[in-house]
């Protein structure tokens, strides 16, 4: 913005039909602004002509200036610095480190100690607890400079194109397509499948990672950082039926069938998602009583049946579907990728309390032709298929939650320092700062055992991950949803009206509050969680030896 302006020159711009303020040295141009101004125009005749930062903001946030910037921005003060040059390449070792106290004895460690143990250059605002530690300077054994570069890759993206428009996503309950087309483009889809970048199956490229090197800690950086948006709708719809739905094709689909249809999948074009749950079997998959049936020929499964709450539904081409083949029970179950253009499957949106974007979905299918092909795994061993891909869904969820936990815990801590309430800042109040204590107490520690338990899974085999993981992944799932719920209540009770409200400073906060039922519930409730961690712990440490 080149336009240079003295505080006379904004000063006379100071009528409602001719009304210029100023924001942090930026000049603003609100004249015909006033009668969509959600504050008011009133408001904004008050402080026309002035420097008006202070109030602009007491009542908004980053989010609004990005939104808004290009549209009204119209130039700067000339006593504004002209914009920094880009600052120079980090030399390597040039991290900040923290002086120690003085009288405190700390050990020296040699020098290749010293280099292994280097932490990664601190990066994001900084705010304690409010992003993973290893951002912040602090020690990790599992990230590398191929993390750091993928974390600001995504940060960017969800900065600039994402957090403006998010809210507005939501409430249309939708995203725009070219949104998902990049999640494609950039290679994203392609590392989200909890397996090793299949560059045997797309030449799209994630910009900042070499193939080689793609592991799964990659894969949660990308969950990690779109779910900064703060809404479970907009990374569901993401990631929510891709997720999920793609994994048991590309693990266990025959070949030709994957061959036939990654591309499309891989490079954003068309969507797939996983159909599992039924009007009457949710958390108990056995039960399922959507069936197929194989055609006299010996060619074709006919299904008939519903699923429901199926995430993506409405959008997707594909769906990776638990069907009954054989009798009663578990080992009566196949998994098969049906396609809606065969025919016969029904899609209709479904009203939910939250994740609004992500498209809930109810499902019919009414003799629907699958060719055999579409086999996904062996016929009746279908529930193998489904078990190894919940420890991938359920980490998803831990991921997310936590994410949306800091989220709370980060939008509570910058309003504190803004808010004031009986002549003190929030968090100058003791009582607010024992909520903030307690949030992240619980992020930071659930926080820790995912680094470990995804550290396990890349170094287990698909088969061990399964078995020996599934009891410890289901009761982080209940530690990071009850950490989730506990936190939105929190940072809602920190913002008090303004998370009641939509919309606005507490509209991340309203949203997940509202969405938070849709991470406690599916991919298996706190409760089935809970008793299931302890069933297949006890079962799995029988195996290894214990002794009771
Ligand atoms: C570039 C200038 C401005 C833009 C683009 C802008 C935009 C907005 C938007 C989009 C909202 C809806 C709430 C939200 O989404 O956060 C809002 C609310 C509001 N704005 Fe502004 N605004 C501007 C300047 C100002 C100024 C200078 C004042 C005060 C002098 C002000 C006072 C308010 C108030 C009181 C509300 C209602 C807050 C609430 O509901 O709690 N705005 N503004």
């Amino acid at each position: 913005m080149s336009q240079r302006y003295s505080t006379a020159d904004v000063a006379s711009h100071n009528k409602p039909d001719n009304l210029y303020i100023i924001i942090d040295e930026d000049v603003y141009d609100l004249t015909t602004f006033g009668d969509d101004h959600p504050g008011g125009k009133k408001i904004l005749q008050r402080v026309a002509g002035k420097d008006a930062s202070k109030q602009f903001w007491k009542y908004h946030n980053e989010g609004i200036l990005k939104k808004y910037k290009s549209r009204l921005q119209v130039g700067s003060l000339d006593t504004k610095a002209a914009s920094p040059p880009p600052p120079p390449a980090k030399k390597e070792n040039d991290t900040v480190k923290p002086e120690v106290d003085p009288g405190v004895v700390a050990p020296m460690p040699t020098a290749a100690a010293q280099e292994e143990a280097e932490a990664l250059d601190p990066y994001g605002d900084l705010i304690p607890f409010a992003d993973p530690s290893w951002y912040q300077s602090y020690h990790s054994p599992y990230f590398d400079q191929t993390h750091a570069a993928l974390r600001d890759e995504v940060r960017q993206w969800v900065e600039e194109e994402i957090m403006p428009n998010v809210t507005e996503w939501e409430e249309a309950k939708k995203v725009p397509d070219r949104i998902y087309e990049q999640m494609g483009e950039r290679g994203y889809l392609a590392g989200l499948l909890g397996m090793h970048y299949p560059k045997h199956l797309t030449d799209i490229r994630v910009k900042s990672v070499p193939p080689e090197k793609w592991d799964l800690f990659h894969e949660m950086i990308i969950t990690d950082e779109i779910s900064r948006s703060g809404s479970g709708g907009f990374v569901w719809n993401l990631i929510g039926g891709y997720g999920i739905g793609g994994p048991p094709l590309f693990k266990f689909g025959k070949k030709e069938l994957i061959k036939r249809i990654a591309p499309d999948l891989l490079s954003g074009k068309k969507r797939i998602c996983l159909a599992i749950t039924e009007p009457d079997a949710g958390s108990d998959v056995a039960n399922l009583t959507c069936e197929a049936k194989l055609s006299e020929d010996g060619k074709h499964y006919i299904v008939n049946g519903e699923k429901k709450w199926i995430t993506n539904g409405i959008w997707c081409e594909y769906f990776t579907v638990a069907v009954r083949t054989g009798g009663e029970g578990m080992n009566g179950v196949s998994v098969l990728l049906v396609e809606r253009s065969a025919g016969g499957v029904s899609t209709r949106r479904m009203d939910c309390q939250g994740v609004w974007s992500s498209g809930t979905t109810y499902i019919t299918f009414e003799d629907v032709k699958v060719p055999v092909e579409n086999l996904i795994g062996k016929e009746n061993q279908g529930f193998k298929v489904i078990m190894t891909n919940f420890n991938h869904e359920r980490i998803g969820i831990v991921i997310q939650s936590l994410r949306f936990a800091r989220v709370c815990y980060e939008e509570s801590m910058k309003y504190a320092h803004k808010r004031k309430t009986f002549g003190k800042r929030l968090i100058d109040h003791p009582v607010i700062r024992l909520k903030l204590a307690h949030m992240a107490r619980q992020i930071e520690s659930s926080y820790n055992w995912l680094e470990n338990l995804i550290y396990q899974c890349e170094k287990m085999g698909e088969m061990e991950a399964m078995l020996k993981l599934g009891g410890a992944i289901a009761s982080l799932k209940a530690q990071s949803t009850t950490t989730f719920e506990f936190c939105a209540r929190e940072a809602s009770q920190i913002f008090g009206g303004l998370s009641y409200s939509r919309g606005g400073q507490g509209a991340k906060v309203e949203r997940l509050y509202r969405d938070v039922r849709a991470y406690a519930i599916p991919g298996g409730s706190e409760e089935i969680m809970l008793d299931l961690s302890i069933r297949q712990s006890l079962r799995v440490h029988k195996a290894l030896g214990m002794k009771l």
